[in-house]
């Protein structure tokens, strides 16, 4: 297990003529075996259990979820295919609540089907979800420039959870600003964060920047404060699921703490994340659907019960970081410093 340092970034995703082929990110680090979808339940369903996660990472599987759609449903009935395809994207849409990535995608397949006639439609809508993918790499890679640029050289970097080619269609947000930054020379060190509970960090973003010689140290979630008010790092960076309409930013749940101490340590906060994570129809972070997941995620660790019987839990699996604490916010778009409704609107125009 494991590459050689410099190894290109791995694919989380891929389609191939056997199927949706996804890496199984409930494995890693200590195991990659794949996951071949062939249905669109079958996807919805590595998307609720987590095989693929990450907003990107969510909506390029979900389009190709709709390709395998179509094809099922035409083969099962060409005359009255629609509705059951209609019914699988809603099946898809139901996996997770948060990531807006999800709901894009699905919106842009949906209008394809919508434009295309019966024959057509499965090549049409294949042709989108390829498109879907190959632009959300475009995007990660131009932020990876954009962001890159705002870090000095020399920087110590703190990041939270897993946004890398593991969490997108390849490259990754903010880690993706890492990658590049530290091929410029511009990154001294990387710290992560473990991510309870379901620990993104620990276990994808070390395995990322590990085996392309990344240097990377591991700190507890708890540590944050303690790192931050030694000036041991000169940025987070972090990347997103929903970003509303006034800047908020829905993200992994401790992205919220890691901005409030940002703020109050004189740290600069950036993130970073595709234009389609932000959505214009939700006007602040109070209206973003913050998914809770099972009890046990918190109650075990590592897959082993931790706490008593009896022991109940609470959940929430992203918090809501308000635009004011977010010093700049990178899109494939362009960087918007100080985040707000009108440079938001100006980005999207
Ligand atoms: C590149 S966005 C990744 C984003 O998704 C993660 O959530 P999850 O692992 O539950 O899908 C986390 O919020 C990351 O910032």
């Amino acid at each position: 297990m494991g590459t050689s340092p410099g190894a290109e970034p791995v694919q989380a995703v891929r389609w191939t003529d056997d199927g949706l082929r996804l890496l199984d990110q409930r494995l890693l680090p200590h195991e990659e075996r794949y996951v071949v979808c062939r249905t669109a339940e079958e996807t919805a369903a590595a998307i609720r259990d987590m095989v693929v996660r990450g907003a990107p990472a969510i909506g390029v599987a979900a389009a190709y979820g709709a390709v395998l759609a179509v094809r099922a449903r035409q083969a099962q009935d060409p005359a009255r295919w629609r509705e059951g395809f209609a019914a699988d994207l809603d099946r898809l849409a139901a996996a997770r609540p948060t990531a807006v990535n999800l709901f894009w995608a699905l919106a842009r397949m949906r209008r394809v089907a919508a434009q295309a006639d019966d024959a057509e439609a499965p090549a049409r809508l294949e042709a989108e979800a390829r498109a879907i993918h190959e632009e959300d790499v475009a995007a990660n890679r131009r932020m990876g420039e954009l962001g890159a640029a705002f870090i000095e050289p020399g920087s110590a970097v703190l990041t939270h959870c897993n946004t890398g080619a593991l969490a997108t269609g390849g490259h990754g947000t903010a880690l993706g600003v890492i990658r590049t930054a530290w091929r410029q020379g511009r990154i001294r060190e990387v710290f992560a964060d473990e991510t309870r509970p379901w620990l993104q960090g620990a276990r994808l973003t070390a395995w990322e920047l590990v085996r392309e010689g990344i240097p990377v140290r591991l700190i507890a979630d708890a540590a944050a404060a303690a790192l931050l008010a030694a000036g041991r790092v000169r940025w987070v960076v972090v990347g997103a699921d929903r970003i509303a309409a006034n800047g908020d930013v829905a993200n992994k749940i401790g992205t919220y703490g890691l901005a409030v101490l940002a703020r109050h340590h004189g740290v600069r906060f950036m993130v970073v994340a595709p234009t389609s994570t932000i959505d214009p129809g939700i006007a602040d972070g109070g209206a973003i659907p913050i998914e809770t997941r099972a009890a046990d995620e918190v109650l075990t660790a590592a897959g082993r019960r931790v706490a008593p019987q009896g022991a109940g839990a609470w959940n929430p699996v992203f918090d809501v970081t308000p635009a004011g604490l977010v010093d700049v916010l990178v899109t494939e778009r362009g960087a918007l410093e100080r985040p707000d409704r009108e440079g938001i609107a100006r980005l999207l125009g």
